[in-house]
């Protein structure tokens, strides 16, 4: 036990210390400086630290630990009952005294003496915990390498600011914390792994934050969670030149942001924009659309309700490609076309600039600028040169007329003849200053106005609907039947007033190519979350719209359900949409255990696609449970008794996974009827409630987890076909420790096609 470790009290003795300074720290942003300085003589009375070089004097005149901000004070006081979780000792080349680091979510230093009491987990220094094993590492900050020797790794479990545990890892000993923190039970949100992440998970975290990254990682490698602490490290690091409100999670529903809601704070991210896709495109528009909902088309493929789905999977597909992205562009360069001045423009009777040098300016070198904000860009550029033109322009007609008055009244001319011309030239006069002002008032608007202006739609809909103008873009790329499927199917939807999901990504490229979106909107750096849902297109127009490509794109080829429109091959994402990206792996997988991995693997190779089997970190628990149903009755009583031993065995969180959405309406209608359990529904845009057993289909699944799953098939069983294949797998990697199926028989989970070795016939 931990007290039997040599260290045990020394260790017990710094802890103390540490929650003490904490507390004068806290104290001193509460108090004012007076009893501020009377509370710390009075707390650290008597400690005597060997371990540190932090002096009561020191401390005492330390005046910055009256500065601490808001948010800090905030996070010390989180934190205060669990200081840090983990220590390391490390000598760096040519310094004498070897470095105790304290490792934690929260910084302290002696602002005196710069001496760390906690050392952020994000702090490259840190690193050395996460990436170095013990002996000779090196770690970099700023540029520079700093070598060393590293002679101690040690974990700690603190619970309520006492010190449970003790750890020292060596290169011998595997992870037992990990090993611990895997075997606990889920709380139905996502939490922080600072203690545990794994070196791989750790490469991605610290993976050049001036790149984008695209990780392709198992299910339940720790993409969700490794994409969140990657945020965490990018706010630290950039402290100084980003704000959180510059970042942004795209994730795939509202049900998944509130499930991710918890872990942000606590690493200390706050005020960023966590929207779906969908959400985010409606913003960038302005206005209202009506969507199909999302999920119509899968859930129609599943039913297999679609009349010509080889068609209608490929129009999916091409809405989401870059294929289509160039219909568009070449559309785009007419729709420019459209915006050019032809004529010249005139204040009254004078050419204030010519039509050729404004198609100059538009076409060439505001070309950085959405079209209709060169135009504005134009109508400025008009409004200050007649501003600087007037003056000229008046004198000129001044020195005109005074000009030709002069030779009036030296002309021999009878008077009454000169008389008539004096006047009427003055009067010519008057009414051309008079024209002038008034033109160079109005001339740049009826000038401006000139030009076509239309809304998003008009040209989404010009485009899409009319099959003599689509022919003409898509000439060359694509044959006669599929412009003529596409062009009806499209006024078909439109004439219902609808868009659909795929028609996201042309409409928000389209916004930012004519109109541009509003400052506020455009996040400075984007995670993307079950990013093999997205299409390439959609990748492409976020990436056009918001000017940047610094992404974090997380996905798992294995779960795209959506693959009929969504990502096949990261290759074609990193070499066409993002070059300067790194693509990274994560092939072990940490949620669940061998024995259903085992299973779930198995299910993955009847796809015959080139995935990688999935590697389990090593967690033993019982094979999953295969149970013969008769009748729909006897399948929630059989499901009911197992529950209620799951929650007698400790398991928190039960979800019952079908496969379609109206399975599961039978199953919750059932459970109603014939059990005593609370059951919750899961919908897309809910939140999980905590104590009820979750009922969620197949296809919402994904990226959560529970304790325990059950996946039952009353009336729709798993087909073999690949998006039926992957609702499986999805569902299968839900759990983390237990797995049972509900069938009539084997095949409705097509395990008759598998290793019958992985499962348990009961
Ligand atoms: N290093 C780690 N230490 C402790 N727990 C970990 C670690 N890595 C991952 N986990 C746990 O594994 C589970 C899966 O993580 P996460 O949901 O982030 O994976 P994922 O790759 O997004 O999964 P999926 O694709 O299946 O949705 C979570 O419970 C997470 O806390």
């Amino acid at each position: 036990m931990s007290k039997a470790h040599p260290d045990y009290e020394n260790e017990t003795e710094r802890l103390d210390f540490t929650k003490k300074y904490m507390n004068v720290v806290i104290q001193a942003s509460e108090s004012n400086e007076e009893t501020f300085r009377e509370n710390l003589k009075q707390s650290l009375e008597g400690m005597d630290i060997k371990d540190s070089s932090f002096s009561y004097m020191t401390m005492l005149t330390n005046s910055n630990l009256l500065q601490r901000t808001g948010d800090e004070l905030k996070r010390l006081k989180k934190f205060r009952n669990k200081p840090y979780f983990a220590r390391i000792n490390f000598l760096q080349e040519n310094v004498n005294q070897e470095e105790h680091l304290y490792l934690g979510k929260v910084s302290l230093f002696d602002k005196e003496t710069q001496q760390p009491i906690i050392v952020d987990w994000r702090s490259p220094i840190a690193n050395l915990y996460y990436d170095g094993r013990l002996g000779e590492v090196s770690y970099e900050s700023e540029g520079d390498t700093y070598h060393g020797f590293l002679s101690l790794k040690r974990q700690f479990i603190i619970e309520n600011g006492e010190l449970q545990e003790i750890r020292d890892i060596d290169l011998t000993t595997t992870d037992e914390l990990l090993q611990m923190s895997l075997s606990e039970s889920a709380s139905n949100r996502l939490t922080e792994i600072v203690s545990t992440i794994q070196e791989e998970q750790n490469n991605i975290i610290r993976a050049d934050l001036n790149r984008p990254i695209i990780v392709q990682g198992a299910a339940g490698s720790g993409k969700t969670t490794i994409a969140l602490h990657r945020i965490s490290y990018f706010i630290y690091t950039f402290a100084e030149k980003f704000t959180a409100d510059q970042l942004m999670i795209l994730a795939p529903n509202r049900l998944f942001i509130d499930y991710i809601s918890e872990v942000l704070p606590e690493l200390g991210v706050e005020n960023i924009l966590q929207t779906t896709f969908v959400d985010y495109v409606r913003s960038c528009i302005g206005k209202k659309i009506k969507l199909v909902p999302p999920d119509d088309k899968l859930l129609r493929f599943i039913n297999q309700e679609i009349d010509n789905p080889e068609l209608v999977k490929w129009m999916s597909e091409f809405k989401g490609s870059l294929l289509f992205r160039d219909i568009i562009d070449r559309y785009l360069e007419d729709i420019l076309k459209t915006l050019l001045p032809t004529e010249d423009f005139y204040v009254s009777k004078f050419r204030l600039y010519h039509a050729m040098n404004l198609r100059q300016l538009i076409e060439y070198e505001y070309r950085y600028l959405p079209f209709y904000q060169r135009i504005d860009k134009i109508k400025r550029v008009l409004q200050n040169h007649v501003r600087t033109e007037k003056k000229r322009m008046i004198d000129k007609v001044i020195k005109f007329y005074d000009g030709k008055l002069e030779k009036a009244l030296y002309s021999k001319v009878n008077s009454e003849k000169r008389k008539a011309y004096i006047s009427k030239a003055l009067d010519k006069k008057e009414e051309t200053l008079n024209d002038i002002k008034k033109e160079a008032r109005v001339a740049v608007n009826r000038y401006i106005k000139k030009l076509p202006k239309h809304d998003l739609f008009y040209y989404f809909k010009q485009l899409l609907t009319n099959k003599e103008i689509f022919k003409k873009y898509a000439d060359g790329l694509l044959d006669e039947d599929k412009i003529e499927f596409f062009i009806h199917y499209q006024m078909k939807l439109m004439s219902k007033g609808m868009f659909e999901i795929e028609d996201l990504a042309s409409l928000l490229y389209l916004q930012g190519k004519i109109f541009g979106i509003d400052q506020q909107l455009r996040v400075k750096n984007i995670v993307i979350d079950e990013a093999q849902d997205y299409s390439y297109f959609q990748l492409f127009a976020l990436k056009t719209v918001l000017e940047t490509d610094m992404f974090t794109i997380v996905g798992d080829l294995a779960q795209g359900i959506h693959s009929y429109r969504g990502i096949k091959d990261w290759s074609i994402v990193q070499n066409e949409i993002f070059p300067r990206a790194s693509y990274k792996t994560l092939q072990k997988s940490y949620r669940t255990t061998v024995e259903i991995m085992e299973a779930a693997n198995q299910i993955l190779k009847l796809l015959k696609l080139e995935l990688p089997i999935v590697e389990p970190v090593v967690r033993h628990g019982q094979k999953p449970s295969f149970h013969t149903i008769s009748t729909k009755i006897d399948a929630i009583q059989l499901m009911e008794q197992e529950i209620n031993q799951l929650y007698k065995r400790g398991m928190k969180t039960v979800a019952i996974i079908g496969k379609t959405n109206k399975e599961c309406q039978e199953l919750a209608k059932l459970f109603k009827k014939h059990s005593s359990l609370s059951i919750q529904v899961l919908k897309e845009n809910q939140e999980i409630h905590k104590d009820e057993i979750v009922i969620v289909s197949s296809n919402l699944s994904k990226g959560l987890e529970f304790d325990a799953v059950l996946i039952c098939s009353l009336d729709d069983s798993f087909l073999d076909s690949e998006i039926d294949i992957k609702l499986l797998y999805v569902s299968m990697t839900r759990p983390l420790h237990h797995l049972s199926l509900y069938g009539k028989d084997l095949t409705c989970f097509l395990l008759d096609q598998v290793n019958e070795d992985v499962i348990i016939k009961l």
